[in-house]
């Protein structure tokens, strides 16, 4: 991940207070809202808890939690439960003794089975969204005697806590003020929106607004707890009992819900809707494993974690976030056999400033002061700044927000990814300083453009291919499909 600034300022640190900065410390020279570290890595950690399940989630007390692993400001570990194991335990497996001084981004505080062994481990920070915590305490009414068991559990936490070295903390920046309405606005305007509005003509605008209110709703119900009392409730079990006197909480609160309006957002941005989907031309269809498509829900769900690392962008015209996952073994984590390789966004080389380069782009004249010869790619991030190898025998996928350009295709394919995952709108254009001709003519990369299915296309080729599988829809399924809003998990 690019840029070098460490989190700190105005963070909310537990029973302190709620925020000093008026806003996020990193943003550049208030040109476009940027989305602070601490923000990204508290919201990768709340899209981590949404990751399309891959097995049947037990019905217990235990809630699903989303963990984000970070050493040296850079996510090394993507995860989230499984039915048989917590995100904490996961992380341990998975990590061992190298969560020594790392940084940890909780969606629900952890329960004492994980922290116990996160502390013991030694990593240096704990941070978790303030609202129900994984052994879940908003069922009281419900079942009084598991709440007392969440309560003991609570406790153990407290006392773990205070007895460690590790800081446990809240870590949640205020957003900068037009940031939400920013990502509002990009978001509509992005690839994946467009080329739906495009084949709607008219008939239906309004679907983003549509499925944004779906996700806010969704994401709500999910990551906020409405009412306010059982709030305060829950703080005070965990030990937040400062948080709960006003202005820090209603403060706490705003916080909570703005980036949750952000997240839905971004998700809204590539929306389960009728057809759309990522898929292949017909030529490019192959029997090859490492060439099949993934479930179109994980394609989605990947696509939305690069589309809010673009929110990190320096480039303050064009925002681009790519992530690389890959597909081992089988595995104990919630994701199912995938795991994270590395992400990035397109920004200046790590440890510049602000001023040590030009920003034009090709449209303003002076070749000289344009930003293109020092932008490094989100893609050549990604590979750079990578904390896993990419294994030639695995499926390995990149998702980029943004058509591969000719400095970037060559680097993919040479690192053996084997497919990409992206928004296809800028194919064969050549600007000024930047082109791309290459994504064309790219072969032994599988790409996965987003498109109606090429069932919908023609409906008596039964060509549509959901996890590699052959799939003949009806006329009159398809259309019954493509009037509703099919609002699913992302
Ligand atoms: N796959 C890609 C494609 C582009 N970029 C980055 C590099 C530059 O920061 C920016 C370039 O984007 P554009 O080609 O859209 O160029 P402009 O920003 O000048 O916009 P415009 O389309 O108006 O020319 O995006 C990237 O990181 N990864």
């Amino acid at each position: 991940m690019q840029s070098a600034e460490g989190p700190g300022d105005g963070q909310v640190a537990a029973g302190r207070r709620v925020s000093t900065a008026g806003t996020q410390t990193d943003s550049v020279s208030g040109q476009t809202p940027r989305l602070s570290k601490v923000n990204l890595f508290t919201l990768f950690s709340l899209l981590m808890e949404l990751f399309p399940p891959v097995e049947q989630q037990k019905k217990s007390q235990v809630k699903k939690t989303g963990l984000v692993v970070v050493k040296n400001i850079k996510m090394v570990g993507l995860h989230c439960s499984s039915a048989d194991l917590h995100a904490g335990q996961i992380a341990l497996i998975k990590h061992g003794s190298r969560l020594k001084n790392c940084d940890l981004y909780f969606s629900r505080k952890p329960c004492s089975t994980c922290l116990k062994m996160i502390v013991n481990a030694g990593v240096n920070r704990i941070s978790y969204w303030p609202a129900d915590p994984e052994i879940s305490l908003q069922n009281e009414a419900s079942n009084p005697t598991s709440t007392e068991d969440a309560k003991l559990d609570a406790k153990a936490v407290e006392r773990l806590k205070s007895n460690s070295r590790a800081r446990v903390c809240l870590l949640l920046q205020p957003l900068v003020c037009d940031m939400v309405q920013f990502v509002e606005e990009t978001t509509y305007k992005c690839d994946f929106i467009q080329k739906i509005a495009k084949t709607l003509s008219g008939c239906n605008t309004d679907f983003y607004t549509e499925c944004r209110q779906e996700r806010i709703k969704e994401y709500e119900s999910l990551f906020l707890i409405s009412n306010e009392e059982m709030h305060k409730q829950i703080l005070m079990t965990m030990g937040l009992e400062n948080l709960c006197e006003n202005p820090y909480f209603s403060n706490l609160r705003q916080n909570m819900k703005d980036l949750i309006l952000l997240l839905a957002t971004v998700a809204a941005s590539v929306p389960t809707f009728g057809h759309f989907g990522f898929y292949c031309n017909g030529s490019q269809q192959t029997n090859d494993m490492h060439h099949q498509s993934l479930p179109q829900e994980i394609a989605r769900h990947c696509m939305i974690q690069a589309r809010l690392l673009a929110y990190r962008t320096e480039d303050h015209k064009t925002g681009v976030g790519a992530v690389i996952w890959a597909e081992g073994k089988s595995s104990c984590d919630g994701t199912g056999a995938m795991y994270f390789v590395g992400c990035g966004y397109n920004a200046f080389p790590v440890g510049s400033e602000y001023a040590d380069f030009p920003h034009m782009d090709d449209k303003q004249k002076d070749r000289e002061i344009r930003k293109f010869r020092y932008i490094i790619h989100a893609e050549q991030n990604a590979l750079t700044f990578r904390c896993q190898e990419i294994k030639p025998e695995e499926r390995s996928m990149i998702f980029v927000t943004k058509c591969p350009c000719d400095e970037c295709v060559p680097l993919i394919k040479g690192a053996g990814i084997k497919q990409i995952y992206v928004g296809d709108v800028d194919v064969g254009k050549k600007k000024a300083d930047i082109s791309y001709m290459k994504f064309r003519e790219l072969e032994g990369v599988s790409k996965f453009t987003w498109q109606l299915s090429p069932s919908h296309i023609d409906v008596h080729e039964p060509t549509a291919r959901e996890n590699g599988i052959q799939k003949t829809q009806s006329l009159d399924e398809q259309q019954h499909q493509s009037k509703k809003l099919c609002l699913g998990n992302h």
